[in-house]
């Protein structure tokens, strides 16, 4: 081991040797030029720092660089007290997002590891664009040095920096806003998906259904995600497809919402009605990211897909443009283009009538769960009352127990109750005011039904779901209410 004079002395002689280029530089060099030598003579002159800095510049060539974002995305996560400045810019309606501001430092230890980040913002004329030619134009340059002592410079660039590209992927999919991608009117025309942020309130909190089908449907979804080996191994596609359906204003746009609000995912959107022809829909399709929810609503009337044997045969879709949008066409695009490309994908279709869609879309393995939605249940009232006026089952309230008593009697929607129950602050008034909407459809509903002597058993229906049986409940009466009984 060198003796400290040994130190001293070489640490003396290379001191000497920075004053003495130091001397010829200011001798021979132009001013301009001589801070940019010097501070390249240093570095190189610089051995008995103990300090190691990494540069992480934002962009790398004209990408910009994953390193970078990340270690911006991380820093917000560990803004401590310390800081004299912070920078607080609004990501969504309901976030705000805080970051350090230029040339602040924070000071991070992880497992006993002390490490300094500090962020340089420096300006720079340069042409606008890549055009060389192009107007100059000042741009600012930013990086993110991260300091520390060289002895842990393994481990920092090891452990340290897989630390800090995880915690900003956690922490990316926790604060990530669900967006709407839609072929709506407009969009449509242009071929491309038109997208705005989804800010639908539904979670699986505030719907109202049946308690085990929900439960039934989140356990679905959790299953789902976590299993990217399994679908690998079994060499199966990483996709579910859900048919909802359901009379109008049960719940089924209201679900999906819940859905894509649960697992963060974006949500398609897709207007068949927009759609021209089958290589419009591929090109829509072929469009769509991963961990994503493509909606077809109302497939069975919003385009004429049903007799799927008349359809006329697409040949090749190159050579016939003018092919039309047909069933099979869609079919096949699911089946066939989302196994070969797209991971964690959900498809849903939503239907009022479930008995008119076409048998190709119901056969086995096509969807893999069936939900019904239906009809408001004492449940749902219960869950409505709850979130719209902050009240609970309570036998003691005449009218909430003559509501739970009648609700199951009448086809009344959760909409229908849920209209009801915001017209007055008031839950007295509310309740009263969806006690006479229940009598009235009671009287309407009992109407045609004396006449008619068509009150046939309901169908059960078994639904082939992989794994899932749907089944319709019956009052004695053709009154259908969601329910999912596991099948065989
Ligand atoms: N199950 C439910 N739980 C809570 N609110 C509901 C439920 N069903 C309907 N609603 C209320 O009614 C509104 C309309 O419901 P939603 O659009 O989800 O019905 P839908 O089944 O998609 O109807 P449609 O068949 O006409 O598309 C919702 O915005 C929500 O306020
Ligand atoms: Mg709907």
């Amino acid at each position: 081991m060198p003796s400290t004079s040994t130190l001293f002395s070489a640490y003396a002689s290379i001191t000497a040797s920075v004053m003495l280029v130091r001397s010829i530089v200011n001798e021979l060099v132009p001013p301009q030029l001589q801070t940019q030598l010097l501070s390249k003579f240093q570095y190189l002159f610089n051995p008995l720092s103990p300090q190691l800095t990494l540069v992480i510049e934002e962009y790398d060539g004209l990408d910009r660089n994953e390193v970078y974002e990340a270690s911006e995305l991380f820093l917000r996560t560990i803004i401590t007290p310390s800081i004299d400045r912070i920078k607080v810019t609004k990501v969504s309606d309901k976030n705000l997002a805080f970051s350090i501001d230029k040339g602040e430092e924070v000071i991070h230890v992880f497992e006993g590891i002390q490490v300094k980040w500090k962020l340089i913002i420096s300006e720079v004329t340069k042409p606008d664009g890549v055009d060389p030619y192009a107007p100059m134009q000042k741009t600012e340059n930013r990086m993110f040095e991260l300091k520390f002592h060289k002895k842990h410079k393994d481990q920092v660039m090891s452990s340290y920096l897989a630390y800090v590209l995880n915690s900003a992927k956690a922490n990316k999919e926790e604060n990530k806003v669900v967006k709407l991608h839609t072929t709506g009117a407009f969009y449509g025309q242009s071929g491309l998906w038109g997208s705005i942020i989804l800010e639908h309130p539904a979670t699986f909190d505030t719907l109202a259904m049946d308690q085990k089908l929900k439960r039934e449907i989140i356990d679905d979804l959790d299953r789902f995600v976590k299993r990217r080996e399994f679908y690998k191994r079994v060499g199966k596609a990483w996709k579910r497809g859900y048919l909802l359906y359901g009379p109008p204003g049960t719940g089924k746009s209201s679900l999906i919402a819940a859905m894509a609000n649960y697992l963060k995912f974006d949500v398609y959107d897709m207007e068949l009605a927009n759609i021209m022809n089958n290589m419009q829909l591929r090109n829509f399709l072929v469009a769509t990211a991963n961990r994503s929810i493509l909606v077809i609503e109302d497939i069975d009337c919003s385009v004429d897909l049903q007799n799927r044997e008349q359809e006329p045969r697409v040949r090749n879709e190159y050579q016939d443009p003018d092919n039309k949008l047909t069933l099979s066409g869609l079919l096949n695009f699911i089946d066939g283009l989302w196994s070969s490309c797209g991971d964690e994908r959900i498809i849903i279709f939503t239907t009022n009538h479930r008995e008119r869609l076409d048998p190709a879309l119901l056969r086995p393995g096509r969807m893999d769960m069936h939900i019904h939605l239906s009809y408001c249940t004492i449940d749902g009232f219960n869950m409505l009352a709850s979130n719209y006026l902050g009240i609970h089952k309570n036998n003691h309230n005449k009218l909430y127990s003559e509501i739970e008593d009648s609700i199951e009697k009448s086809l009344v929607t959760p909409a229908e109750v849920a209209e009801e129950l915001m017209k007055s602050e008031d839950a007295d008034t509310a309740l009263g005011g969806l006690l006479e909407v229940l009598k009235r459809k009671k009287r309407e509903e009992d109407e045609p039904i004396k006449d008619k002597e068509e009150c046939q058993e309901p169908k059960i229906q078994k639904t082939v779901g992989q794994d899932v049986e749907g089944i319709a409940r019956t009052r004695g009466r053709r009154v259908y209410r969601g329910r999912v009984f596991r099948g065989r």
